[in-house]
């Protein structure tokens, strides 16, 4: 098999006396969506912010490319081509929302001129069906318009892996099978993805493998069906006893 496009190496954090990261394991190849379960305050953010450099390992190694990543910071592993939504967006709401991506295309893109940027961001606003409110604040968007814009966000930085954390929470239905479409649309772009999420339908609509955590520890790492229908996952994470 090729590279993998990231990996972490037997990783650890702890907050204090609390084990948030133990001895995680876990590579992504280029094209896969790996989907990441687990209960509440599992570790699953903490996960991505390790991936991310917002949060440093204790102990273990992690690769990007190839490339050891494990100190490197925050804005470089952006540059390097990660990529991150974060569960409360927070944009810059005094400045609209086209501002909002050229933020990102500059910061994290490959852009030397600006009208490639701006080319760019328009793109990516028809994609992410915000053309229509490329000029107002985003501060005055609704729930969904945020959470893609989130999303469109990270796009605008020109990932090669994107991780996507919650986007799907407080969506109605039709709106999730809008975003599934968003996000299958970018992985069929050749974005590789991994996406923390509670509603489960719309991750399953889109991974191609499944990992989840348990206090902080894999559970299981696996095709999407053979973890949901795992009995460990089904006690653990959906309550059953099986
Ligand atoms: N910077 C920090 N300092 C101290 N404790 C932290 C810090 N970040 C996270 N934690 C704790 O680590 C644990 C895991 O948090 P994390 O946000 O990674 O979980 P999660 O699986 O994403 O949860 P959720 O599904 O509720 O978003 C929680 O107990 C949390 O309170």
């Amino acid at each position: 098999m090729s590279t993998p496009l990231l990996t972490l190496d037997n990783i650890s954090k702890n907050f204090g006396s609390l084990k948030v990261t133990q001895n995680i394991t876990l590579s992504v190849h280029k094209g896969e969506a790996l989907g990441v379960l687990g209960p509440n305050g599992a570790g699953k953010t903490t996960l991505f912010n390790l991936i991310s450099g917002d949060v440093l390992p204790d102990t273990g190694r992690v690769h990007f490319k190839g490339q050891d990543i494990t100190r490197t910071l925050p804005h470089k592993r952006c540059r390097a081509g990660i990529g991150r939504s974060y569960q409360i967006a927070l944009p810059f709401e005094g400045m609209t929302v086209f501002e909002n991506l050229m933020v990102g295309a500059m910061f994290g893109g490959n852009h030397t001129r600006t009208s490639e940027a701006n080319d760019r961001c328009a793109t990516i606003l028809e994609r992410t069906g915000l053309i229509g409110r490329a000029n107002q604040l985003a501060g005055g968007l609704t729930l969904l318009d945020r959470k893609r814009l989130e999303l469109a966000r990270a796009l605008a930085t020109e990932p090669e892996l994107l991780l996507l954390d919650e986007i799907a929470g407080g969506l109605t239905e039709h709106e999730a099978h809008e975003l599934v479409e968003l996000v299958q649309s970018i992985l069929a772009q050749g974005i590789s993805i991994i996406w923390i999420e509670h509603v489960v339908h719309a991750l399953l609509a889109v991974a191609t493998r499944l990992f989840v955590i348990n206090f902080g520890e894999k559970l299981a790492d696996g095709p999407p069906r053979e973890v949901m229908d795992s009995a460990e996952v089904k006690r653990v994470y959906m309550g059953i006893a099986v």
